[in-house]
């Protein structure tokens, strides 16, 4: 199945003002700003978080403040503190850092959770930290009293580059990753890269392997952007930092923009590598390898499929491996199992017809979707990344 060109229509609109960047996620009516600041959260005017959150909402009266544990004390403080002067009832609640909080366990507990604290249709969730708590806070918004609005405020990389945009939100089974969910879009992205101090560097380069996908399924001159200024990365350069999360969000605008719930193949582009990622997540337990840690695996598994089918060349591979490498970002997994990690695969949300379906590369800057590959192909990929 061949994925639809980008569409010149619904291009994500970027606004650079100042040292912030507006960029808009054009859904009509759902249309949202991704707002990238750098020490802005608890400005007083109308361009700190609360200005914001008022424009974003109108008639906002009960904010639940939905955070990581682990940052309780920092980004979630500053993120209350920047509330204090509000007309809004602040409501917190704290979810325990880690993949294993995407559970039914614990979204249980959220639904409690917003019923003891009074939550309603006019209340507003915002939630602070990385992918896990932007998944599952948002996936709590949009299943109580069938829906509350919604704000997300990433705190890792990962989440300002991908996980915040785009309304996929959900939880994992023990049988598969984000395998409940609902397309449920923010009302406001706010970004603040200050926030980013803080970031363990394990973390920080987890969140590098998504940017770097973006580079390989729809921006090649990003991809080139990437190899050359990849040590300004590593070392957190402010205006380098900047440009690759606003690049990253651009991208991942527009193609949200195109396929809001992934119908027509378009979205499907972002999950380079993550058939591959998901089945790695699953079977070496959730929480041991990091999702992009498990994305750069994925994508170096991907991009072998590719090349021993004949769809892109040697050197793509090379400087995806070389890209990866220098990013710090672990390039194979010892442990890959294909007896383990094939039938973790079957449950791919891409599975059509029964058959498994792969966003392979062409080139640098562009994929395609895949289908019927035999599966011995799909072991030796695994295999050519692994010690099996
Ligand atoms: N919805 C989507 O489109 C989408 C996209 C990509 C990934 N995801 C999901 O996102 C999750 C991964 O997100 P993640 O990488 O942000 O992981 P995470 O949410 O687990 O956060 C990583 C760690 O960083 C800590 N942390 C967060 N912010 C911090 C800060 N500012 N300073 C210090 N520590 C901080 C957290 O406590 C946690 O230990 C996965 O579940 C993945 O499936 C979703
Ligand atoms: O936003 C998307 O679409 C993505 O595929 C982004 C991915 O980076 C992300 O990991 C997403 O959660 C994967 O979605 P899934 O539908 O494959 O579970
Ligand atoms: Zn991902």
């Amino acid at each position: 199945m061949s994925i639809p060109p980008r569409s010149e229509s619904t291009s994500a609109r970027t606004r650079p003002t100042n040292n912030a960047t507006e960029i808009t996620v054009d859904l009509g009516q759902r249309s949202y700003p991704i707002c990238i600041e750098s020490s802005a959260t608890g400005r007083p005017d109308e361009s700190g978080f609360a200005g914001r959150l008022r424009a974003a909402l109108g008639d906002c009266t009960h904010a639940i403040v939905i955070q990581d544990a682990a940052i309780a004390t920092s980004a979630g403080q500053q993120i209350l503190d920047s509330l204090a002067g509000e007309d809004i009832r602040i409501s917190e609640i704290e979810v325990a850092s880690g993949e294993t909080s995407k559970s039914t366990d614990r979204l249980a507990e959220l639904w409690s959770e917003l019923l003891d604290c009074g939550a309603d249709r006019r209340s507003v969730v915002i939630a602070v930290g990385g992918g896990v708590i932007g998944d599952l806070a948002g996936f709590a918004a949009a299943t109580f009293t069938r829906g509350l609005r919604f704000v997300q405020v990433p705190t890792t990389l990962l989440a300002m580059v991908d996980s915040s945009v785009g309304g996929k939100t959900g939880i994992n089974l023990p049988g598969g990753k984000n395998m409940v969910g609902a397309f449920w879009q923010p009302h406001l992205v706010w970004i603040d890269t200050d926030f980013l101090a803080t970031l363990p560097r394990r973390e920080y380069l987890s969140g590098l392997a998504e940017v770097i996908k973006y580079g390989v399924i729809e921006d090649a001159p990003f991809f080139d952007y990437l190899e050359t200024n990849i040590a300004a990365i590593l070392e957190r350069e402010p205006q380098t930092t900047r440009h690759a999360i606003s690049r990253s969000c651009q991208s991942k605008a527009r193609v949200v923009a195109d396929d809001e719930r992934e119908t027509t193949g378009r979205r499907a582009i972002l999950n380079y590598g993550h058939t591959f990622a998901h089945a790695i997540e699953a079977t070496a337990g959730y929480g041991v390898m990091l999702h992009g840690e498990a994305v750069a695996i994925g994508m170096q598994m991907a991009a072998s499929l590719g090349v021993d089918l004949g769809l892109c060349s040697d050197e793509l591979l090379r400087r995806q491996t070389a890209l990866i490498q220098a990013a710090g970002l672990p390039r194979s997994w010892a442990e890959a199992d294909p007896a383990k990690m094939v039938p973790v695969m079957a449950h791919d949300k891409k599975v059509a017809h029964g058959k498994l379906r792969f966003v392979l590369p062409q080139e640098i800057g562009s994929v395609g979707l895949i289908a019927d590959v035999p599966q011995e192909k799909v072991v030796a990929a695994i295999r050519s990344w692994s010690d099996r």
